[in-house]
């Protein structure tokens, strides 16, 4: 059955390579019917007479492993079918793996016209090409020769492209672009088996197009369903695809009774009277938010932050700017209470959440060492991360927190992870997942590798690739609002009756400011037009409709 995938209405188990082909080979070797290529074919046919029913040509580009199979038996079907399709084969048909090599003989036998470039139709947009070049096998190497002709070809055409099982060159784990401009651009990407996380981060979302799956018979957890039910050890996913409000937990590996096409365990939605606030709730039920940032010319991030916060859910925040001449009052929501760091109760400290570095400059660094020892819940961004990066005993500091009982976040764009890590950019966004992983390690907090598919990582965790965001929020002060809108969430959530655990909190914020974007269906949402969309959110997001009443809050 294939499915769509995107926009991400569910959360869905994303595995690796290494995993994916541990998969392939149990399901290979429980024989499923019809055997394993056929059913891709038979996908990939599906899919490809859904999107171009009218086509007057669809043309296979077929490589040298088993993707060239999976688009090899597909031309099969289609021709068989009565349907136009032709094949470019980019490789020796003598040198085909056994399975690609079956799909070729029945290629031939149903009739499919093998075609040399020159003789390429010119297509036109009812027609398709079928990127069958590379799959799992593909990011190792440059491409020469034949292969290197079917990319340059492909990239000229105007035609829709349906990528089969990874867009060819696009690194499956990581979502790197490994040839280059070569890279196929796909309008859709039939994944096969399973969703590989490279599809939705870094390069991924702009080369993969439309994620549609076929699990070909292998269920969401990586087990194989047999005519007898689930067989073989479940695979363990990667990482989880953040998908919509409708929550789901992560199951637990393998204490499952899993059915074929449920991926994983439902948890009961929490229901609507969850999101309604109760009578008696009072603003201290919600908990405080204390944003520290905007040094001098820079208050702005810090009021997003604050404003974000606000949205949030926060019962109250305090907006602490750093530049001492900075203003009294925020005009557009004299909610918000301006209050210096030096004028902080001691319980202003110990109840709040606090979210510090947005517009932090230089002068972040004085005051994050206190921060770093006494605030509870901390959330960190912007100059505070490069004021760790730049001083060990604030690393230290942060890393203690952990065996206190502090729970911190830190929320680095991919430059900001480089310093924190030593690396440069271009290494943090080679392998996105493992630099997340690493910080999280590194400074024992959750993580927030923000950009194209954010990441989302906690020690000990299955990390998250959100799903939700577009390129309107390349922009200016969309950083800052997830700060505050993190520690808004963070701070309301303490009125739930089981509050959320952080790397679930972190990942739901992470989702629900990324796909306020979406929501707002513009090219560029400014970050403070931003605040206003998730505001819709968070008015409903306190879910402590049988939460305590919490100290009170005068
Ligand atoms: N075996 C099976 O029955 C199934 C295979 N499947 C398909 O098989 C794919 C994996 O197949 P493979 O492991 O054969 O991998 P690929 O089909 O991705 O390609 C590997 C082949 O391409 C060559 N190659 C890689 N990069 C090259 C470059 N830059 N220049 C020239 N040649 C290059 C390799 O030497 C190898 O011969 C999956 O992505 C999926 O499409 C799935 O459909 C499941 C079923
Ligand atoms: N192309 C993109 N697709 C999805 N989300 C993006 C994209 N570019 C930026 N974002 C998101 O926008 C925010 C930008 O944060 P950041 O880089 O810190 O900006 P700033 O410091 O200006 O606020 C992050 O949440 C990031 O994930
Ligand atoms: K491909």
């Amino acid at each position: 059955m294939v499915e769509r995938i995107l926009p991400a209405r569910h959360d869905a188990p994303l595995h690796g390579v290494a995993a994916t082909r541990r998969l392939e080979a149990r399901a290979l070797a429980a024989a499923p019917s019809p055997p394993l290529m056929q059913a891709a074919g038979a996908a990939v046919e599906r899919l490809a007479l859904a999107l171009a029913p009218h086509a007057r040509h669809i043309v296979v580009l077929a490589g040298p492993g088993n993707n060239g199979g999976d688009g090899l038996e597909a031309a099969a079907r289609l021709r068989r079918a009565g349907r136009p399709a032709v094949v470019r084969l980019c490789g020796d048909p003598a040198r085909l793996p056994a399975d690609a090599a079956a799909s070729l003989q029945r290629a031939r036998e149903a009739g499919v016209p093998f075609i040399e470039p020159s003789a390429l139709p010119a297509l036109g947009a009812q027609d398709l090409l079928v990127d069958a070049l590379l799959g799992l096998g593909g990011a190792a190497r440059p491409a020469q020769g034949a292969l290197a002709e079917a990319l340059t070809l492909l990239a000229a055409q105007r035609a829709p492209v349906l990528a089969v099982d990874l867009p060819s060159g696009l690194d499956g784990d990581t979502g790197q672009a490994a040839l280059g401009a070569l890279t196929v651009r796909a309008d859709h990407t039939l994944a096969l088996l399973t969703l590989k996380p490279g599809l939705f981060t870094g390069a991924g979302r702009d080369h993969a197009g439309t994620v549609w799956l076929d699990r070909l018979g292998v269920d969401g957890l990586g087990l194989v369903v047999a005519a007898t039910g689930p067989e073989g050890p479940a695979e363990a996913p990667t990482a989880w695809l953040r998908g919509a409000a409708a929550r789901r937990s992560p199951p637990t590996l393998p204490a499952l009774d899993p059915r074929p096409g449920d991926e994983a365990p439902r948890v009961p939605a929490r229901g609507a009277a969850a999101t309604i606030r109760r009578h008696a709730l009072h603003k201290g039920s919600f908990g405080d938010v204390a944003v520290v940032g905007g040094a001098r010319g820079m208050l702005g991030a810090a009021v997003l932050a604050a404003r974000a916060a606000h949205a949030a859910g926060a019962g109250r925040v305090w907006l602490s700017p750093l530049d001492p001449s900075g203003a009294r009052l925020d005009p557009a929501r004299p909610e918000l209470m301006l209050r210096r760091t030096t004028a902080w109760t001691a319980d202003t400290l110990r109840q709040a959440t606090v979210v510090a570095g947005c517009g932090g400059g230089g002068a972040i660094a004085a005051v994050l060492a206190g921060l770093l020892t006494h605030a509870p819940r901390l959330v960190l961004d912007a100059d505070a991360l490069n004021a760790v990066a730049a001083d060990a005993a604030l690393r230290d500091a942060l890393r203690a927190r952990r065996s206190r009982g502090q729970a911190s976040v830190v929320t680095p764009h991919p430059l900001e992870a480089a310093r924190l890590l030593g690396c440069d950019t271009g290494t943090v966004q080679a392998d996105r997942l493992a630099a997340a992983a690493r910080l999280a390690d590194a400074l024992g907090c959750s993580v927030v590798l923000k950009g194209s598919g954010s990441i989302v990582a906690t020690p000990g965790e299955t990390p998250w690739v959100n799903g939700s965001g577009t390129a309107a929020l390349a922009t200016g002060g969309s950083g800052d609002v997830l700060a505050g809108w993190i520690g808004g969430r963070w701070s309301a959530g303490l009125a739930l009756p089981v509050p959320p655990d952080l790397h679930e909190l972190t990942a739901e914020a992470v989702w629900t400011h990324a796909d306020a974007a979406e929501r707002a269906g513009r090219p560029l949402l400014r970050a403070a037009d931003l605040v206003e969309v998730l505001a819709g959110v968070g008015a409903g997001a306190h879910g402590a409709a049988n939460g305590p009443d919490g100290p009170d809050g005068a």
